[in-house]
């Protein structure tokens, strides 16, 4: 429970919302017991009158005694359908501020769990799968409204109607009320079990289902797999055996829910049965009216309802307080980079690293050791070395998007740790290795760092990274749409996109990460080109496997295992008759043989 207090400030935020919705509930409610006093009055009047009615038995005033009896019926009728009406229209406003009043809840919560993901870093990207995010800001938020808003709303309902029902219920008999409400503990004992037993099969129902939408997604997105190896029929049985498992659950809680109504029908036939027996017996004794009898099956039947809400307020109430847990987990957890104050305005683009050390937090990997390298504003750096050895790990780190364990990096000058995050990344353009495109317009992707487009940035942008001429192919040009509502692009194209994208808002540092790995030697080369104009007096950082992509870089960086071991010009590094020296050999060659 302590986890739902996470809450109370909503509630204070809304609380012109509760108050006037409190007070609904117990308006509503009054309107609830007073028919069943004045259905009591009906009956005395009937049994009052059938004897009056027999006494003028042979006498003229029989038939007036008979319109009048059945005109102050007709009132009485009329009287608790008004009542029922004003209880009706409170119930409605009840169900309008608070139940209103948790779908703000539910807005603001999901807004404030989005804003917290967006501001964790990579690390926790890394650790937490998708799937279990999205939980945690839909199916968890869901269920902690359920508590805000219906759980909230039957408690106070259920509280006001259990104090107004009893007290009126003693005012009229003791007795009989205590008989009356002798079978309520049993139900809301019994309901409370078997509500909890529904939640559990629910929640397995509910497992089982996440499973089986998980496979389905995955395999239809792997369907081009599955055809190759010819795998249709192993997925289909595997298919069918999970949702034969989802089948089972589903019968286990259809079985108990069928137990589930029946008892409560019993429960309050037991009660209504209890009444009529005691109730009549103390009729006998004049002890009270018939009509009090009537008033006390109205009661017991308009307690029913609250009490099966009684169990199932309390497992939502549970339900809230675990899923809040999970949210507040996330929501509690500080994103392990803090950005800095410095603004770099006007980002020149030097670049320092210095004796940096770094392991990846969650595997544990020492990726980068001891390294030490300087660029200076507007020139070109290319690194290359194996896979592994840690290329992809020195770009994430200009981009800050993890702290080193020790060294410094400084960008013109300042720790990077000191620089105000937003200006500094705003002015870089990173074409991550692994090409990401939304499921929106060509237009949109490459103006993604744009926030309005004003002239013609989107197509230039796309000149420059030679991939005009294949959108322009296209039958909607620009406003091709992309992803699963679209076409796909050619592994090549989508890197020219994804380059287009860092271009188009002239970053001062301009970080590719082997994204020319797709692109044939010719559009390399024309894309190089026009980097080379459009670089002028401003940083590129190249991460390549060929030496033929980054032979006119001021310095190229020659990586090992996490370490620096050659740094220097192309032709420095020929020179040494190093590393380098042998991967360019090893490249002619291989080049050789192609064209043989
Ligand atoms: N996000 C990560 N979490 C944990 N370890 C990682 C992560 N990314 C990379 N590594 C590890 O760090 C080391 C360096 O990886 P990195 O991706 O920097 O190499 P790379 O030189 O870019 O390789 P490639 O040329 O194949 O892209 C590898 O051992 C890799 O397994």
């Amino acid at each position: 429970m302590k986890h739902l207090r996470f809450l109370n400030k909503y509630f204070y935020k809304y609380k012109w919302w509760i108050i006037p919705g409190i007070f609904f509930v117990i308006i509503s409610n009054i309107f609830a017991v007073i028919p069943a006093q004045v259905i009591g009055h009906a009956f005395n009047l009937i049994t009052e009158n059938i004897q009056i009615y027999g006494l003028f038995e042979g006498f003229n005033k029989q038939a007036l005694i008979y319109d009048i009896f059945s005109e102050s019926l007709f009132l009485f009728g009329a009287l608790v359908l008004v009542l029922y009406l004003i209880r009706g229209l409170f119930l409605f406003f009840m169900r309008q501020t608070i139940i209103l009043m948790s779908r703000h809840i539910e807005f603001d919560m999901k807004n404030e769990i989005y804003n917290h993901y967006q501001a964790l870093t990579l690390g926790f990207y890394r650790k937490n799968n998708t799937g279990d995010l999205m939980n945690r800001a839909t199916e968890d938020v869901n269920r902690v409204r359920m508590y805000v808003g219906p759980a909230i709303m039957y408690t106070i309902n259920t509280a006001v109607l259990f104090i107004l029902i009893i007290s009126s219920m003693y005012a009229v008999n003791a007795t009989l009320a205590t008989f009356c409400l002798l079978p309520l503990p049993v139900l809301v004992i019994t309901i409370y079990y078997v509500n909890t037993l529904i939640n559990q099969r629910s929640e397995e129902i509910q497992q089982q289902l996440s499973r089986l939408s998980s496979f389905v997604q995955e395999r239809f997105s792997g369907i081009r797999v599955i055809k190759s190896y010819v795998r249709e029929d192993y997925t289909r049985k595997i298919f069918a055996e999970e949702s034969g498992a989802y089948k089972g659950n589903s019968m286990n809680l259809v079985r108990v829910q069928a137990f589930f109504y029946p008892t409560m029908l019993l429960m309050v036939g037991l009660s209504t049965i209890l009444t009529v027996y005691v109730g009549g017996r103390q009729v006998l004794e004049g002890s009270i009216s018939a009509g009090n009898i009537a008033e006390f099956i109205v009661y017991v039947n308009q307690l029913t309802f609250p009490v099966t809400m009684l169990g199932w307020v309390t497992t939502l109430i549970q339900r809230a307080s675990a899923s809040q847990k999970r949210i507040n987990e996330f929501l509690q957890l500080q994103p392990d980079i803090t950005a800095g104050d410095v603004k770099l305005e006007r980002l020149k683009g030097n670049i320092s690293f210095n004796d940096v050390n770094f392991t990846y937090p969650d595997t544990g990997i020492q990726a980068l050791k001891g390294i030490s390298f300087e660029v200076k504003a507007g020139e070109f750096l290319a690194v290359i070395g194996r896979t592994g050895s840690g290329k992809s790990t020195l770009a994430n780190l200009i981009m800050r998007m993890y702290d080193v364990d020790n060294g410094e990096i400084r960008i013109d000058d300042t720790p990077i740790t000191k620089v105000d995050l937003n200006s500094y990344r705003s002015q870089v353009g990173f074409v991550p290795q692994e090409v990401f495109l939304f499921s929106d317009s060509i237009k949109h992707n490459i103006a993604f760092s744009l926030d309005e487009i004003k002239g013609d940035e989107v197509e230039q942008a796309a000149k420059n990274a030679a991939v005009y001429n294949n959108i322009m192919d296209f039958e909607l040009k620009f406003e091709t749409m992309l992803g699963e509502r679209g076409i796909t692009l050619s592994g090549g194209q989508k890197q020219r996109v994804s380059i287009a994208r860092a271009l188009i808002n002239e970053p001062k540092i301009l970080i590719f990460d082997d994204c020319l790995s797709a692109v044939d030697t010719r559009t390399e080369e024309e894309i190089l080109n026009n980097l080379s104009r459009i670089m002028k007096g401003r940083t590129s950082v190249l991460i390549a496997h060929r030496i033929s992509t980054i032979k006119n870089a001021d310095k190229i960086i020659v990586m090992e295992e996490g370490k620096i071991v050659e740094q220097g010009t192309h032709n420095e590094l020929l020179n040494q008759g190093g590393v380098y020296a042998e991967m360019y050999q090893n490249q002619l060659l291989e080049e050789e043989k192609h064209t043989l």
